[in-house]
Parts: structure tokens; sequence; C-alpha cells
């Protein structure tokens, strides 16, 4: 029988959970010099990145990592469940959101729309070798890039993971958005669209 998608959460959860310290600063590493390689993604702009929780890649390396001309810049949850995002350097305050994740304290005139970023990493839970991704449930970042159905990149979407949250075939909803490219340690997948 196939996993409902809570049962694959859990699953997937639970390998990324079992990672040890080595091997998630290994990976992180790893990725972040992939990244750095390609050069479809170093064009100037804003590049929106996550603060990692629960066991997810870090980001650290990536957000040194940057190209010249490249401003990083974090999610905020918006009341509508969609989210805006907003530069932040290391030093710039911060204030946790109603899931205790780090989000930049700015006033909500100076956040972005998710259309104007270059490049958007996106987290996961899962994700398959069509570029469907399983995230935390929530929907926002489906609802935030849902006009990436309609027309193509910029902003790229480039799924983040670790090797060890590849899923078999994830049946795709009809709001999923998804990934143009992923990166993992093992490899950079891209999907072509
Ligand atoms: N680092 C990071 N930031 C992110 C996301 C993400 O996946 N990772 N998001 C991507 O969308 C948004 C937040 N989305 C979320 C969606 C659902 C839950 C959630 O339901 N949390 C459960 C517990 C989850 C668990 O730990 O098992 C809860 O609080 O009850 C949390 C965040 C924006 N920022
Ligand atoms: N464009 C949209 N408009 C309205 N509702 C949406 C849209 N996209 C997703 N949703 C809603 O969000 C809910 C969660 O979707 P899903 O399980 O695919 O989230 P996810 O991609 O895992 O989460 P996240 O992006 O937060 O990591 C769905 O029940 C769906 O109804």
């Amino acid at each position: 029988m196939n996993p409902t998608r809570p049962e694959l959460r859990r699953e997937l959860q639970a390998r990324r959970a079992a990672l040890s310290a080595g091997e998630r600063l290994a990976a992180a590493d790893a990725v972040a010099r992939r990244l750095a390689a390609r050069p479809e993604l170093r064009a100037p702009g804003y590049v929106g990145g996550y603060w990692a929780v629960g066991g997810e890649l870090p980001l650290h390396s990536v957000q040194l990592r940057l190209a010249p001309g490249q401003v990083w810049c974090l999610p905020l949850l918006q009341p509508d469940k969609s989210l805006r995002f907003a530069p932040w350097r290391p030093g710039d305050p911060l204030v946790n959101n109603r899931y205790g994740i780090p989000e930049p304290e700015v006033a909500p005139s100076s956040t972005l729309d998710p259309a104007e970023l270059v490049l958007a990493l996106v987290p996961l839970l899962g994700f398959d070798r069509a570029g469907h991704r399983l995230g935390m449930g929530g929907g926002y970042y489906d609802r935030s890039f849902a006009f990436r159905r309609e027309r193509t990149g910029p902003p790229w979407l480039v799924g983040v993971a670790y090797a060890c949250q590849e899923a078999p075939a994830l049946a795709a909803e009809a709001w999923d958005v998804d990934l143009d490219a992923l990166a993992t340690e093992r490899e950079w997948l891209a999907f072509g669209r």
C-alpha cells in the first residue's frame, strides 16, 4: 500500500532526523559548492533562502557564496498564508513567526513580492525525480509561486534537500508548483521546464 501524505511526511522527517552532525555539515557544504558552480543561478538580484529548522539543510554556506549583486532574503508568513520576502544579513533583527521560525523584523512596506526574486531556494521534506515536492503541508510555497504555473522564471525555484529525502514518485496535486531544479549533496537535478 502507498503511504498517505502524513505517513510519508513522518517517514521523511525521521530519515532526515537520523543524519549525524557531521553528515549535515558535509552535505550543507557540498550543496553550497554545487549551487555556486551553476552559472544560471549567479544572476544579480534578490535570492529567497530559508532559515533552516527541524533538521533542514542549513544555508549558511550558500549565503556566504552569493554572487556579486545578489541579496539574501528570508520568507515572512502573510495572513493569507502566502509568503513575502525581506533582505536579511547576519546581525539584522529577527522575530519568531507562529511556527517559531525566525523572520526579518521589518516594516511590511519593505518586503518583496515573491515575483521580485531571481531565485528561490525551496525547503522541502521530500522530492521525486520529476521535480515534485512534498512540503510541511501549509501550502505556502504553492500559494506564493502559483504564478510560475503559467509562466517561466525568473524566479527560478530550486529545491534544497539531503539525498535521503528522495521519495518514490509523488502524486502531484492540482495546486502543486513544480521545482525547476534541485540540489542535494550527491547531485544536481534539472527538470527542464
Ligand atoms: N525553514 C523553513 N521556513 C519556512 C518553511 C519551511 O518549510 N522551512 N515554510 C514552508 O512552507 C514556510 C512555513 N511553513 C510551515 C508549514 C507548516 C508548519 C507546520 O505545520 N508545523 C507543525 C509541526 C511540523 C512538525 O514539526 O512536524 C506545527 O507547528 O504544528 C510549519 C511551517 C515558511 N518558512
Ligand atoms: N494556490 C493555492 N491557492 C489556495 N490554496 C492552496 C494553493 N496551493 C496550495 N493550497 C492549499 O494548501 C494546502 C497544503 O498543500 P500541500 O500539502 O501541497 O503543502 P506543501 O507544499 O507540502 O507545504 P509548504 O509549501 O508550506 O511547504 C492544500 O490543502 C491546498 O488546499
